[in-house]
């Protein structure tokens, strides 16, 4: 070893969540040294979300043109110049990457070690000839994406959300294997690009989500040209001459899928192979999975893990407030837990979001609640912009709380915000009805939702009386 350094906090990872918790530990003066052994920025800004919204944008860009003539603007898209489409998308990347940068992070005192690092010992992590004795040390090693048991698979040079944002040419035919968050966004987005998708899901398509706003995602992306097969299990893969044929069993039988490309979004893998976590005393449950409290602490109490690596939920947010939690425990010896009411978003269009308890996790916990429900369809913004898919939903307690949200539908991953606020404050009915919220926006159907509670009990038979009555006196 060149050099060992002692340091109050080691992070192994530089994606969103070992990012955050050295941004936030080291301004708050603690002595920070991050490990990184690929790019500054992990998934999210490499490979992740960052690329993906940014082809969204080109795709939505796209199909926008020919969608203006319901307004009586005539526009056409002449054509997409893939050069110029992945130079925006990689120009994306490099606008937000200096806040992700070794030099930004050297500026808040960080030591940065471009290097891979591993455990030696409970608190001593090495990588690229240093050594790190820490205090505390965060894994933050995030997943990678998950390659499914398909035979003949490794004979094809398949497309992972590593490689697809790299290609040099528009796919021609894209097979998409997998119908959640990453195979609906990548599917929707070269779609209207204009790339024959067909996407192939072995249960259904966003299948953790509501079914009648997925319902909604389904339609849209039937739409955009997208050839749906759920219930489809991909039996082979093999290579032809100018792509890839899956063969994909459903209940009509076999089908043979041809594409000139194939993307595999099936899930993300969380391994630790190479971080010698016995050397740390850390251990791992039956699936590889670490063992954490939920203060995020490993069985060696000095070792947190956030973001992919927790085993959770996978998302940029999710990484974020676990490196509040990591932060509070270690630096101000606080209790903290991960709790957090977390909300989702698919950018499709239209998006879906959620937050809070759904139908069936309120069902298996027998609480008791109602659903409140509002439509685009009957929201003047969207009916002016003519743009009237999805609706809103909200589980309510008798008692009015509000305990869960779904919308789906354009600026849902917006609105979800106000739901959030209002789950985590624990705030009912009455104040998201109470709202004086802007006319004419979308957000307005969470009010309209909200306020449909009090329907039956404000034009009851019984406060017609009432106002008959006072009104003798008036
Ligand atoms: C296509 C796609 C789209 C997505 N879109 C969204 C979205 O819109 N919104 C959202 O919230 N989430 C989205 N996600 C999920 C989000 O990207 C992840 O949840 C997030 O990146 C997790 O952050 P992380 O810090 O845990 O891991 P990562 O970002 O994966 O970072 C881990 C880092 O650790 C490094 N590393 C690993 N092992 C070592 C080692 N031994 N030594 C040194 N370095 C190491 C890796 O190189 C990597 O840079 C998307 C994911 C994908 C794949
Ligand atoms: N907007 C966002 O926040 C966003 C976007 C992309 C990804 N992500 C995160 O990244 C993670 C990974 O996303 P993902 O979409 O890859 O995974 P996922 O696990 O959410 O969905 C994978 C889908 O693939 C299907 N599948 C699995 N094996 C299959 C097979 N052999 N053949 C056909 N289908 C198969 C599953 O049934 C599932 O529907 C998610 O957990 C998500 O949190 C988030």
């Amino acid at each position: 070893m060149s050099e060992t350094i002692q340091a109050d906090i080691c992070v192994i990872g530089a994606g969103s969540g070992g990012l955050s918790v050295a941004a936030g530990a080291s301004q708050m003066g603690a002595s920070v040294v991050l490990f990184e052994k690929a790019e500054m920025g992990g998934d999210c800004l490499n490979v992740g979300c960052v690329p993906s919204k940014a082809l969204l944008a080109a795709g939505h860009a796209a199909h926008g043109a020919p969608q203006a003539a319901r307004y009586g603007v005539d526009a056409s898209v002449q054509a997409v110049d893939w050069a110029r489409l992945r130079a925006h998308v990689q120009g994306v990347i490099a606008e937000i990457a200096p806040m992700d940068s070794v030099a930004r992070y050297t500026g808040f005192g960080v030591r940065v070690v471009q290097a891979e690092a591993r455990f030696t010992g409970p608190r001593s992590v090495e990588g690229g000839g240093i050594r790190v004795e820490a205090k505390f040390v965060v894994i933050a090693t995030g997943s990678t994406p998950a390659v499914p048991p398909i035979p003949g698979l490794d004979g094809v040079a398949f497309l992972t959300n590593e490689t697809v944002f790299d290609l040099a040419e528009r796919p021609r035919r894209l097979l998409v294997l997998g119908g959640g968050p990453i195979g609906c966004e990548l599917a929707q987005a070269h779609a209207r690009l204009g790339c024959e998708v067909v996407l192939v899901e072995a249960k259904t398509l966003l299948g953790t989500e509501d079914p009648e706003a997925a319902e909604v995602v389904r339609l849209a992306l039937r739409r955009d040209g997208v050839e749906l097969h759920e219930g489809a299990a991909a039996v082979h893969a093999g290579p032809t001459g100018d792509g890839v044929d899956l063969v994909v069993r459903g209940e009509a039988g076999e089908t043979v899928l041809s594409g000139s490309h194939l993307l595999v979004a099936v899930g993300r893998r969380v391994g630790f192979e190479g971080l010698d976590l016995a050397r740390a005393g850390i251990e791992t449950d039956e699936r590889g999975r670490l063992k954490l409290d939920r203060r995020l602490r490993t069985s060696n109490r000095r070792v947190f893990a956030v973001g992919d690596a927790a085993g959770g939920a996978q998302f940029t947010h999710l990484a974020g407030f676990h490196a509040g939690i990591v932060i509070r425990n270690a630096l101000f010896r606080l209790p903290a837990k991960s709790d957090p009411v977390l909300p989702r978003v698919t950018y499709t269009a239209p998006e879906l979001a959620s937050v809070g308890a759904d139908e069936a996790a309120l069902r298996a916990r027998g609480q008791a609640f109602e659903v409140l429900r509002w439509p685009f369809s009957e929201n003047d913004r969207a009916i002016a912009e003519r743009d009237v898919d999805g609706f809103t939903k909200l589980y309510v307690s008798p008692k009015g709380r509000i305990l869960g949200a779904v919308v789906v539908g354009t600026g849902a991953g917006e609105i979800v915000s106000l739901y959030t606020l209002a789950i985590a404050k624990k705030l009912k009915v009455s104040d998201i009805a109470g709202l004086v919220v802007p006319y004419p926006t979308r957000a307005e159907v969470a009010k309209r939702a909200a306020g449909s509670w009090y329907v039956p009990k404000l034009f009851s038979a019984r406060t017609r009386r009432i106002v008959r009555f006072l009104m003798r006196f008036a």
